[in-house]
């Protein structure tokens, strides 16, 4: 007998989001994330992705239809966890205390909180660098500290906003080949917001495409083969398939009437 589907971790279901006194930022934007699914949202700028993440983290409510995410409601075991474009560190603090600050604020003891950072801060390349201040690390160590502030806390969903964006291409590849060796250690699902194109195929299993406005899910992409893949796919046929496909969704995404 085939299993069962699980249950999706999260639920858009015909959301709409005004901003107070602003325009309307999303409308009738329905969307599933399988627990472990890796996400890609991709979409124009101004199209409503970064307020889709705000409203998956519980920062803002929908304005219409519904959010849905009971696996992830508080008192359960591993919640959401959230990486900024900016890595967002605490620049007094070292490396290694950025990396506890989750746990300690959970009220996890100082040796545990410290041994877990430490895993942590090894599996993405920084064992060495734990006492070491924010200021004496290059943008991609930064954000491998955020990433792993974020994967410390063992959460269930991961959320993040453009992580990549400022990085130069080198640093980005780096980062996004780390991503996926911890996206896959952990089994958490991840919601990825981007604007490129590239990236979206290389890390995702499936791709929503965001038009505007107000935003909305267009379109949805399967990305084959499903992960791991080999370390040249980005340079594979497969690869540049999906990239012009991806493509072509956005152009007709930005192409459509929009709203008076
Ligand atoms: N707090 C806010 N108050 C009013 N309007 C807002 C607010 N936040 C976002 N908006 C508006 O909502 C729309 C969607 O913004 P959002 O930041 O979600 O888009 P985005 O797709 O993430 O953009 P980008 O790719 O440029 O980061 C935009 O028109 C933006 O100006």
């Amino acid at each position: 007998m085939p299993t069962p589907a699980a249950p999706p971790l999260l639920v858009f279901d015909r959301v709409g989001l005004r901003h107070p006194g602003g325009r309307q930022a999303l409308q009738d934007c329905s969307l599933q994330l399988a627990p472990g699914e890796f996400l890609a949202l991709l979409g124009p700028s101004g199209c409503g992705k970064s307020t889709l993440l705000r409203l998956a983290a519980g920062l803002i409510a929908a304005s219409s239809g519904h959010v849905q995410s009971p696996a992830l409601a508080p008192g359960r075991e591993g919640g959401t966890a959230m990486v900024f474009q900016s890595p967002a560190l605490m620049p007094w603090a070292s490396v290694e205390a950025n990396v506890m600050l989750p746990l300690r604020l959970r009220g996890r003891p100082q040796a545990e909180a410290r041994a877990a950072a430490r895993a942590q801060l090894a599996q993405v390349g920084l064992a060495g660098w734990e006492a070491a201040r924010p200021a004496e690390l290059s943008g991609g160590m930064a954000m491998r500290v955020a990433i792993a502030r974020a994967l410390v806390q063992r959460p269930r969903l991961l959320l993040m906003d453009e992580p990549f964006a400022a990085l130069d291409e080198l640093s980005r590849q780096a980062l996004q080949a780390e991503l996926l060796a911890g996206w896959q250690a952990s089994g958490c699902a991840v919601l990825f917001v981007t604007h490129n194109v590239a990236e979206a195929v290389v890390l995702s299993q499936r791709v929503a495409v965001m038009g505007r406005s107000p935003g909305c899910i267009v379109a949805e992409h399967r990305i084959d083969p499903p992960p791991p893949r080999a370390a040249d796919f980005r340079h594979s046929d497969a690869a540049a398939a999906h990239a012009r496909a991806l493509s072509a969704a956005l152009a007709a995404a930005q192409a459509a009437p929009q709203p008076a």
